[in-house]
């Protein structure tokens, strides 16, 4: 396999014909061009955040805030990004993390995404709320790898069901979000008037449930559709969950098991002493809590009180190369990257998604060896100016 930042030289041969890039490779930029694409409504549920969206903001200024200081001369003429992750080598630090929904971006939704992502071998983490099935979305990505990320109903027969359905199709990480037990108040969304789950769309995994079936009397028809969509939405997530629950998730998983929204080194703790594998320090990029902590402030903490104990992943805000930097110097052995793949999506279907990792990974791996590291592992503080 060629270098990652040969998508740097391919784009500037094919300057020569006259040929630029479809979209832009400023990732940042992506979310404007996504406006003008997608409906309002769709747009302002993906780009908003929480209240006065101030912990999404929180989040780019604790990136920008911390500044990378190169070194020179380190011999960086061979560089390797791949990382080990729960007995997977991953050719790079990055996942897709997970983002439910998708067919309010693109109809084919997180079909696109798969196959975007088996292209590159970049691992997905496929949502509970997808609007696709658990089954269907492992056909599109069959070389994987495939993570399947849960949101913990309050149906405890449809959230096993959901384990039993992952690990039958081959998902072989498990990623539970606990940030997420109700839905944070979302300004754009209100003012829409607007969510996606009562049009149907995000309940594909639940609606093609034989648990979820049961409880509604049969599958799902005009005639128990609306009792079907307020049974969802009164048992999607459980606020009564706590620390006690958590063996329930080894009894009907055997993988490796991560906990994501864990910004407090305690909880962290907490993970580790339960036995989970590992933990995404995470704010759910902002749409939860306004007026959390910015998620890489988080990090150092986290990754003090477990880092040698567990593995770190980490995201919300992650937008360039440099970001990645600063995330695996400070404690994370991967990222979750997330908004700029639906903006994409939104702009160019499974070639967006290609686009939107081939920029992230060509750029990761161009700045760090100009900051003098052919390794992950040569990340590390001091590599950092201080906050
Ligand atoms: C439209 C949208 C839907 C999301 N759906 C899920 C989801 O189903 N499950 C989940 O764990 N996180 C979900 N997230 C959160 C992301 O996984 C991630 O934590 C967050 O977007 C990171 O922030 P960033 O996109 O600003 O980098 C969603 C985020 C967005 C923007
Ligand atoms: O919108 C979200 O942030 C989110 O995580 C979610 C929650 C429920 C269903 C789909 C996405």
């Amino acid at each position: 396999m060629g270098s990652l930042a040969d998508f740097q030289n391919e784009i500037y041969l094919n300057g020569l014909g006259d040929v630029l890039p479809e979209l832009p490779t400023d990732l940042t930029a992506l979310e404007r061009a996504a406006e003008e694409r997608m409906t309002p409504a769709a747009f302002g549920y993906v780009a908003g955040s929480a209240g006065t969206e101030s912990t999404a903001r929180a989040n780019r200024d604790a990136l920008e805030r911390r500044r990378i200081v190169p070194r020179m001369l380190r011999d960086v003429a061979a560089p390797d990004l791949s990382v080990d992750l729960f007995g997977q080598t991953l050719s790079s630090p990055v996942l897709l993390g997970p983002i439910g929904v998708l067919t309010i971006v693109h109809p084919e939704g997180e079909l696109a995404v798969a196959r975007a992502a088996a292209a590159l071998g970049v691992p997905m983490v496929l949502s509970s709320a997808a609007s696709h099935p658990i089954e269907e979305v492992a056909r599109a990505n069959a070389d994987g790898p495939r993570w399947f990320q849960l949101y913990w109903s309050k149906d405890r027969e449809v959230a096993a069901s959901f384990l039993a359905r992952a690990k039958a199709a081959g998902y072989t990480a498990l990623v539970v979000t606990l940030d997420t037990h109700t839905l944070g108040w979302r300004p754009r969304d209100l003012d829409q008037a607007y969510l996606p789950f009562l049009r149907s769309i995000g309940v594909a995994n639940y609606f093609s449930d034989p648990e979820f079936q049961k409880a509604v009397g049969g599958p799902v028809d005009d005639s128990n559709r609306t009792a079907a969509l307020l049974r969802w939405a009164a048992n999607f997530g459980d606020p009564s969950l706590s620390w006690d629950d958590l063996p329930f998730l080894r009894e009907h998983w055997d993988g490796p098991i991560v906990l994501k929204g864990i910004q407090h080194p305690d909880d962290a703790r907490r993970a580790v002493d339960a036995g989970m594998d590992g933990v995404v320090v995470s704010n759910h990029g902002g749409r939860q809590v306004d007026g959390a902590i910015g998620s890489l402030d988080a990090l150092p903490g986290v990754a003090e009180a477990v880092g040698d104990r567990t593995t770190v992943l980490f995201d919300s805000g992650i937008r360039t190369g440099s970001d990645v930097i600063k995330a695996l110097s400070l404690g994370a052995r991967a990222v979750l990257l997330a908004r700029p793949y639906a903006y994409g999506l939104a702009l160019a279907g499974e070639a967006g998604v290609r686009h939107v990792l081939r920029c992230l990974l060509a750029d990761l791996e161009i700045s760090m060896t100009l900051a003098g590291a052919s390794r992950p592992s040569a990340l590390t503080p001091a590599l950092l100016t201080h906050p």
